[in-house]
């Protein structure tokens, strides 16, 4: 552990001035600009931006796909080289294999149990996200509300200490939105795990998290934090919802 890192035992994860930049055909691209934060274990975090503004970009560093150029990333206190085995991302893309059941895919990355003891496991983590009944059924089977719930039970699965979602229920339908925000604030409350949730969806931010960063537009930084003091089950249409709403987008500037 580096000295010159202020870190606590609570803090799960610890971003220490992160920076990256693209070479591109026009030279080179900043597109994150020195980012530090501090996330507790359990924490939940949105992170929301404008369009374009190096969200994914970050999410890559963070969940260690990818190595900032400068800054560090540590988790539990250790700097990041890699991805770990602490944290699954859920991204918008999808990462189900077609060719196997829900079930197969929910085992596929379960290793040191007996193959019984793998099935009892996915379904039963099935049944958390509400599909019991489907463990047999292949995605194409599947609405696109149903595939995002086998995403996140194959997340879960794997008991990850923490949560990577890039914009994970973007490609949803408004209702289904809305239904997953609540499956996966039951679902944390069984299970509690760290989560960095990257947004555009102000609202999805002020439904869910703790605490809200607003990025700037690139190279991103941070503009503003808003911390979430409104208990679940959070009403939309409360009037301290609203504000926070309003204040987010303002700083977005809309
Ligand atoms: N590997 C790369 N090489 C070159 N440029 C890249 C690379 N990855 C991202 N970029 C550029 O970095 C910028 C930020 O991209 P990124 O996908 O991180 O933004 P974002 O905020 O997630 O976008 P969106 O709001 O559209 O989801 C874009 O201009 C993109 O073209």
């Amino acid at each position: 552990m580096d000295a010159k890192v202020n870190y606590k035992v609570a803090d799960k994860i610890v971003v220490d001035d992160i920076r990256r930049s693209f070479e591109t055909r026009k030279g080179t691209l900043p597109v994150v600009g020195g980012i530090s934060l501090t996330i507790r274990d359990g924490e939940f975090v949105a992170i929301v931006g404008p369009s374009g503004c190096g969200k994914s970009t970050l999410m890559k560093m963070l969940c260690g796909f990818d190595q900032p150029d400068e800054g560090r990333v540590l988790i539990d206190g250790q700097v990041r080289h890699g991805p770990s085995s602490k944290g699954i991302l859920i991204s918008q893309h999808g990462s189900v294999f077609p060719w196997l059941t829900v079930q197969q895919n929910l085992m596929f990355g379960l290793d040191g149990i007996s193959e019984a003891e793998k099935a009892e496991l996915a379904d039963h983590y099935t049944a958390m996200v509400g599909l019991k009944g489907f463990e047999k059924s292949y995605s194409h089977e599947l609405s696109g509300g149903m595939l995002k719930r086998v995403e996140i039970a194959r997340a879960l699965v794997m008991k990850p200490e923490i949560l990577y979602m890039d914009e994970p229920f973007s490609a949803l339908d408004a209702l289904m939105n809305l239904k997953m925000r609540m499956e996966l604030l039951r679902i944390l409350e069984e299970e509690r795990h760290t989560v960095l949730l990257i947004t555009h969806d102000v609202e999805e931010a002020v439904h869910l998290a703790d605490r809200i960063v607003v990025l700037s537009p690139r190279p991103t930084t941070i503009q503003a934090t808003f911390e979430v003091n409104i208990p679940h089950p959070r009403k939309m249409s409360s009037p301290e919802a609203q504000d926070l709403k309003e204040a987010v987008l303002k700083e977005l500037g809309l």
